[in-house]
Formats: structure tokens, sequence, C-alpha cells
């Protein structure tokens, strides 16, 4: 079986201190994989050797079967890795409508002759309002940027990830400074998504991990403590002592 992503016997040392310590793990298609772990566990330096932004001491990353490891970022990306938009990337003065399309116009390139334009024009605002459908969203569609609560620029970051058809989208921290409701909105974001992508959610709120992710990864000073189900994660006395703590016992 080919898994959309596979890690085997990662290393990253910084100096003295090994921040990814032989770390495997696999995404499979359809799989939304949550990478959880204290503070300073590696998850951040793991996603960046994923992305290309850090290249690892040691072993290999493969994407859909192809070595990986020593790409460049937008090798990765033309691949197939997304990883959702910052906020900062957002443009303004544009509509969330119009922000999408420029995405999609984007993932065509100049790849379409120029009578074909008007029909590709056309296809490309068809496939925004089908992505905006389900979302929460849809209902602001026409409202610019800057006038948007910072959950729907989440929401914008995600569709637009999206809109890129990766095959494995990276997710570090979507539920960061969200509301109750927001997160709510997200968790149905992510939900409905896996039907296109798969994910590693990298993730402090719980609540979140519990409800989306069909395995989890527990890391703990660099090294994974503990993989399997939400059941098998809350039940597993290690990641319970090293992780969950008080709240949890
Ligand atoms: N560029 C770097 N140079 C030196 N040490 C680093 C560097 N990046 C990360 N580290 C160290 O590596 C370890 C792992 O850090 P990392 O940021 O990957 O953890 P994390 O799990 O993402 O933490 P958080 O949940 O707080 O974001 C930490 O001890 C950190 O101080």
């Amino acid at each position: 079986m080919t898994h959309v992503l596979e890690i085997s016997g990662l290393v990253k040392t910084f100096g003295g201190l090994t921040a990814t310590d032989h770390v495997s793990l696999t995404v499979n298609s359809g799989e939304i994989h949550a990478l959880i772990g204290p503070n300073g566990a590696g998850k951040s330096t793991l996603i960046n050797q994923i992305c290309g932004e850090l290249i690892p001491n040691a072993g290999q990353i493969h994407l859909a079967g192809r070595d990986i490891t020593r790409l460049a970022p937008a090798e990765r990306v033309a691949l197939g890795l997304g990883r959702t938009f910052q906020i900062t990337s957002l443009l303004d003065d544009m509509t969330v409508r119009e922000n999408l399309g420029l995405v999609i116009q984007a993932r065509e390139g100049g790849n379409f002759r120029i009578f074909d334009r008007a029909v590709r024009r056309a296809e490309i605002w068809d496939e925004v309002e089908q992505s905006l459908q389900t979302s929460a969203l849809a209902v602001r569609a026409g409202v610019r940027v800057a006038d948007l609560a910072h959950g729907e620029k989440k929401q914008l970051e995600l569709l637009m990830a999206l809109a890129q058809r990766p095959r494995l989208l990276l997710l570090d921290e979507p539920m960061a400074g969200l509301g109750h409701l927001e997160s709510q909105q997200m968790i149905a974001a992510l939900h409905a998504a896996r039907a296109e992508c798969a994910m590693l959610l990298v993730e402090h709120d719980m609540e979140a991990v519990f409800a989306l992710a069909d395995r989890i990864s527990v890391l703990v000073y660099g090294r994974i403590i503990a993989a399997g189900t939400a059941d098998d994660i809350r039940a597993n006395p290690a990641v319970r002592e090293a992780y969950l703590g008080e709240e949890d016992a």
C-alpha cells in the first residue's frame, strides 16, 4: 500500500539537542492523522521538515511514494503537499470570492489558450461557488477580507488551501485563537474536507483532536511515545502521564 505520507527514521538535531528522534509515521489516504505533544516536543520541527524548510540529518520522507526528503519547498507543493495559507497572505481589499478565484487561477497557471479564457473564467467562478457552498463563509462571499472576523479568515485560509487540491494538507494549529462557536465551525469544515485530501493535524485543542482524528501520534521530547486511535490514546497510561496530565487523569 502506498501511503500519502510516509516518514521513516527521521532525525533532526540542533547542536546537542535532538528535536526529532527517529520519528516514523504514516498518513493514509482519506485519513486525518493528529500529531499532539507538549510545548517543545518537536511538532513544528517535524512539520518544517515535511514542508522542506528544514532538512533532516537522517531518515526519509515520502509523499505518495516519491522521496521528497531533499526537495525544495516549491517542488513539494507541486507534488501535492498543501499547507494552510497564513492570514497575512490573504488580500485584505478583495472579497472572499475574489481571494478564492485567485488561488484557483494560480493553480491553473497560464495553462489555457486565449479563446478558452472566457469559458475558463466561468469555470473558475463555478468552482469558487462550489467550494463556498457547504462553508460557513457562504453568506460572506461578497465581503472584503478586511471586514471578516478572525474565525472567518481561518475558514478562508482552509478553503484556499483546499482549492490547491493537495494530496496531503498540513494543518498547524487551525483552532488557535478561535472562540467556541468558531472552533465548532472549523471542526465541521475539516470534517467535510476529509473527502478531499488526507491531513496531518498539529493541534493543542484536544476536543478538536478527539472529534476529528482517525489516528493520533503523541510526540514527547522528539520521540513518538504512542500512536493509535483516539480511544487507544485516551487509555494509554504513558500518554496520560506525559501529556494529558491531571486534566484527564
Ligand atoms: N532553529 C532552532 N534552533 C535550535 N533549537 C531549536 C530550533 N527550533 C526548535 N528548537 C528546539 O527544538 C525543540 C522542539 O521545538 P519545536 O518548536 O519543534 O516544538 P513544538 O512541539 O512545535 O512546540 P510548540 O507546541 O510550543 O510549538 C525545542 O527544544 C526547541 O527549543
